[in-house]
């Protein structure tokens, strides 16, 4: 399998390229198979220009030295990686099911045993980051995948940092951003729990919960913590108890990912806990 011999050079003729998956920021994703192995990976192709151009550099290979190190079942693995000349290219796990946010699309809302699923998977995932002093920081929609067996894996760390220190610099969209965020204060951990809260709500009710017409509002109603329960679809109780737990504006305050585990909304919901 590709990432037997993690240290072996890989080059474009050792890949068949397939359908295109998706097009991201900075890079298209691609179907492709290894000659050899006939092993089916994701290749996502970052073209160096775009890099020099954005002078992210320094932040992708960051982001790539951390997801080779992460082994998760809820995490995307990177395999390895080369370029050409114009071009970089990341050996990715190919998750056959693709963007959760599409399954969200389609069905509305998720139920509250299948949200429950995904919010045990993500903390699970962000608990082993966390224990790496490796915060994620922009866990969003189209950032989630599902393989083939409906399982979540997070892909795109491109705003992840290695970090002990507390960090402050702006990314992602304002939707899943946390106070302290948008109010450019330091952060640390905990934005990765108010981030599960969002996606929590997002899961439910099938929009995020401050959600507005202008990025103006939508920050006003995150730093009011401005967050208001539909009538329908009708959620219970311990989900709503969870979502408000978690998007608390005193960052010191929000459920750690342990209680998250242990909280009656998730026992009650997730089978293999
Ligand atoms: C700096 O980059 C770090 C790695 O980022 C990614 C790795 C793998 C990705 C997506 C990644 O970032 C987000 C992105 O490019 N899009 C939103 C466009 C493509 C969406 N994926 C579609 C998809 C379907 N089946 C897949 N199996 C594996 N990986 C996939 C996909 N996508």
């Amino acid at each position: 399998e590709a990432g037997e011999n993690p240290g072996r050079q890989w080059s474009l003729k050792d890949f068949e390229i397939g359908k295109p998956l998706g097009k991201g920021k900075f890079g298209r994703v691609y179907l492709a198979r290894e000659v050899k192995s006939k092993y089916i990976v994701a290749l996502k192709i970052i073209f160096k220009e775009q890099i020099e151009k954005y002078r992210i550099h320094h932040q992708l290979r960051r982001e790539m030295e951390i997801q080779t190190n992460l082994l998760h079942p809820n995490i995307l693995r990177l395999y390895g990686w080369f370029h050409d000349d114009e071009r970089i290219f990341m050996i990715l796990e190919y998750a056959y099911g693709g963007e959760l946010y599409r399954e969200l699309r389609k069905k509305g809302h998720f139920t509250e045993k299948q949200a429950a699923t995904y919010i045990a998977s993500l903390t699970h995932a962000l608990a082993y980051c966390h224990e790496k002093h490796v915060i994620h920081r922009d866990i969003k929609p189209e950032n989630l995948l599902l393989d083939h067996e409906g399982r979540l894996k997070i892909a795109d760390f491109g705003w992840s940092v290695q970090s002990k220190s507390k960090r402050n610099t702006m990314c992602g969209t304002l939707d899943y951003l946390a106070p302290e965020m948008v109010e450019n204060k330091a952060h640390d951990y905990a934005v990765d729990n108010w981030t599960l809260g969002i996606l929590c709500y997002e899961f439910l009710y099938g929009a995020p919960p401050f959600e507005a017409e202008s990025q103006n509002d939508t920050f006003k109603r995150i730093v009011n913590v401005d967050l208001i329960f539909p009538s329908t679809p009708s959620i219970s109780s311990e989900a709503k108890n969870l979502i408000n737990r978690l998007l608390v504006k005193d960052s010191s305050k929000r459920l750690s990912l342990q209680k998250i585990m242990e909280h009656p909304w998730i026992i009650k919901n997730v089978d293999n806990l």
